[in-house]
């Protein structure tokens, strides 16, 4: 009920991508939705990449097998998944109607996701990026809540930790951070007093991009028919018993965070593979968050608080997990033990699911090209260097001694 006595109109939820992390956060928001009836449609809709997959000896559509055994057997095989987590392989229908929009994809494939969904959602719904990587377009950088807020003209947030989801979808406890900064023109309801703005249309708002910079497009305020939409519904939505949030508002530091750890992974698994050890490890993760603050100094002073990525699950949190037991570290390592390239793993290892390392090095190092600015981040050079197959993994010290 509303502060009013009436009742509120629930929030839907979809989340857009059905791979290892995406159906994991599937499940626990399935779980969630499923509590709390007050807030949410317990219904979750997932848009699925549809494919065949083979099962019993036959195939099937990846959606039906998911919606009928209720497990995604490609994916995330083994784990049963709540019987309120809908496949649906029509990304227009799946989006349909929902206030609460998840995108949980690898990074690639973004764009063409959010030119399928424009003019499809409500002006009004919000999103929260579950995607760990960068968009170079132009030469200029963005990160994925940025570029989905400003296609979809809504505004994102974003999630991102020490997250293995293997791990989550076993209910294993970890905990990660939320970065959503609720937008001006839904804090009249997100504070939870009941009472509407009285506009339903357009109104001017004066959010910000992660540069800090105002948006000049209008939000559309969330109705006050719905939940106030802030940190108390994001949290209800994400937080399990195994699951702790922590909510902040620096979507940057969340964003890039999360963005550039992988690029530091890739050099982890290099350097084991090559068979240095834990030392040498420690001092590519050093060096690797000294170059994510530097980046984040120089491209998002006034957005980014260091504190994010000293203290929270998005920062240092992420960076020790991804470099000891993440996809990106396990798989570069095993490229340098076998002596091929980490695409060609990619390609031969990973059942369908991507590296998402390999990518945003490439971006990041060709964002920084362009700027002659290169040579301020040696680790991140190093590692685009390694990618083209150019540069010798004995150099490591060296690079390292040459950049002091
Ligand atoms: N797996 C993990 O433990 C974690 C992953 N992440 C991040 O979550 C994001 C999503 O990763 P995962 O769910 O692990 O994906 P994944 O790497 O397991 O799966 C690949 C996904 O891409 C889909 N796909 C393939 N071709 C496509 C196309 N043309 N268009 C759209 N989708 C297509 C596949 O259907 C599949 O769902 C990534 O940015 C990743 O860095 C974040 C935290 C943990
Ligand atoms: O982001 C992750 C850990 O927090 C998962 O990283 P990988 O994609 O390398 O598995």
């Amino acid at each position: 009920m509303g502060a009013n006595g009436t009742q509120k109109t629930l929030h839907k939820v979809t989340i857009v991508g059905s791979g290892n992390w995406g159906t994991t956060v599937g499940k626990l928001m399935a779980e969630s939705t499923a509590e709390h009836p007050d807030v949410f449609e317990k219904d979750v809709q997932m848009w699925v990449y549809e494919e065949t997959v083979e099962v019993d000896g036959q195939p099937q559509k990846l959606t039906d097998v998911i919606n009928t055994k209720h497990e995604n057997v490609k994916y995330l095989p083994e784990i049963k998944l709540p019987d309120n987590l809908i496949a649906n392989p029509s990304l227009v229908d799946a989006v349909k109607n929902s206030t609460i929009l998840v995108f949980n994809l690898p990074h690639e494939f973004i764009g063409n996701i959010c030119k399928q969904i424009k003019g499809h959602i409500l002006p009004y719904a919000r999103g929260i990026s579950c995607i760990k990587g960068v968009t170079v377009t132009d030469d200029k950088i963005e990160l994925l809540s940025e570029y989905i807020g400003e296609n979809l003209s809504i505004y994102c947030g974003a999630l991102s930790g020490a997250n293995i989801a293997s791990e989550i979808a076993n209910e294993m406890w970890c905990e990660t951070t939320i970065a959503y900064n609720t937008p001006p023109c839904d804090k009249h309801t997100a504070n939870g007093n009941g009472v509407s703005n009285g506009a339903n249309g357009y109104v001017v708002d004066e959010h910000r991009d992660s540069r800090g910079q105002i948006i000049k497009t209008p939000l559309t305020p969330v109705p006050s028919e719905y939940p106030a939409l802030g940190h108390d519904v994001l949290r209800k939505l994400f937080e399990r018993p195994y699951f702790t949030v922590s909510m902040v508002s620096d979507v940057a530091g969340v964003s890039l965070g999360g963005a550039l750890k992988n690029i530091v992974a890739l050099a982890c698994g290099f350097v084991e593979g090559h068979g240095w050890n834990m030392t040498a490890k420690t001092a590519v993760m050093r060096r690797g968050m000294q170059e994510i603050i530097q980046f984040a100094r120089d491209f998002y002073p006034e957005t980014v608080q260091e504190k994010t990525l000293w203290e929270e699950s998005a920062g240092w949190g992420d960076m020790i997990v991804s470099c000891t037991s993440a996809r990106n570290w396990r798989y570069s390592k095993m490229a340098v033990e076998r002596g091929v390239s980490i695409q060609e793993i990619e390609r031969t290892e990973l059942n369908g699911q991507k590296l998402q390392g390999i990518s945003t090095s490439r971006e990041v190092s060709s964002f920084l090209r362009a700027r002659g600015v290169e040579d301020k981040y040696p680790l991140f050079k190093l590692v685009d260097g390694i990618l083209d197959q150019n540069v010798n993994l004995e150099d490591i010290p060296r690079l390292f001694r040459k950049s002091q």
